[in-house]
């Protein structure tokens, strides 16, 4: 069992419980969220951040795909088309670059392009600009960021697996999104979003979903 796929089963995620919830008020109401981006922009290590919070440095094994409510993806070329497979069942995406990383942020425009393929019309998606702890190595501005999510229609927030900023925050916006989106059931089958969670602080940017 890879250190990973370990992780996720003792985690004890927020995640698990929006989910937990919306399952008490739905019997139907699954979802499966995603990491997708770059080998190397911390999908992983974000991962870690959300479950354990804390930061392990380092590189993890690439790993394919693991776990049933969050998914970690690898971001390598050779592992793509196990991608696209998940990519399917998918509720949520959770799309990552590296503010760090030029490459990486030229590289989300293709992710969309093959989420917009093989994804469902209705999947929540969140661009994520991670480690933005490395203010000095930065080459993408916040605002490059921002722009390109108006663009797509998503949700944005920087983030950073090392201090933990706005992890939380990122996978609760989902979460909400996903409730909000649950709610769209008979009267009978609603569920008060303020049951299962304090109200949050929105995220910098909302953009209307697609
Ligand atoms: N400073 C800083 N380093 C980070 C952050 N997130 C990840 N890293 C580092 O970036 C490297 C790659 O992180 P991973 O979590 O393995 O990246 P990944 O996207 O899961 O990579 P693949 O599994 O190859 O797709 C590691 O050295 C991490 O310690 C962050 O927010 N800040």
């Amino acid at each position: 069992m890879t250190q990973s796929s370990q992780l996720l089963r003792h985690r004890r995620s927020v995640m698990d419980q929006i989910s937990a919830a919306a399952v008490a008020y739905n019997q139907d109401f699954t979802h499966k969220t995603i990491l997708v981006g770059d080998s190397g922009v911390g999908k992983t290590s974000l991962l870690v951040q959300f479950d354990q919070g804390k930061f392990i440095p380092g590189s993890f094994s690439a790993t394919v795909g693991i776990g049933f409510t969050i998914w970690d993806t690898a971001g390598q070329e050779r592992f793509r088309s196990v991608t696209h497979a998940y990519y399917r069942d998918a509720q949520a995406l959770l799309l990552l670059y590296d503010i760090t990383s030029k490459s990486s942020f030229d590289n989300t425009r293709a992710w969309l392009t093959e989420i917009h393929e093989y994804a469902q019309n209705d999947v929540v998606i969140m661009l994520l600009g991670n480690k933005s702890d490395m203010a000095s190595a930065r080459v993408i501005r916040r605002e490059e960021g921002e722009k390109l999510a108006r663009e797509y229609g998503v949700i944005f927030l920087e983030t950073s697996a090392k201090t933990g900023l706005n992890v939380d925050e990122a996978f609760m916006t989902v979460g909400k999104e996903l409730v909000r989106r649950s709610v769209q059931l008979p009267v009978e089958h609603r569920f008060h979003l303020h049951d299962v969670m304090p109200p949050e602080k929105e995220p910098s940017v909302c953009c209307s979903f697609r």
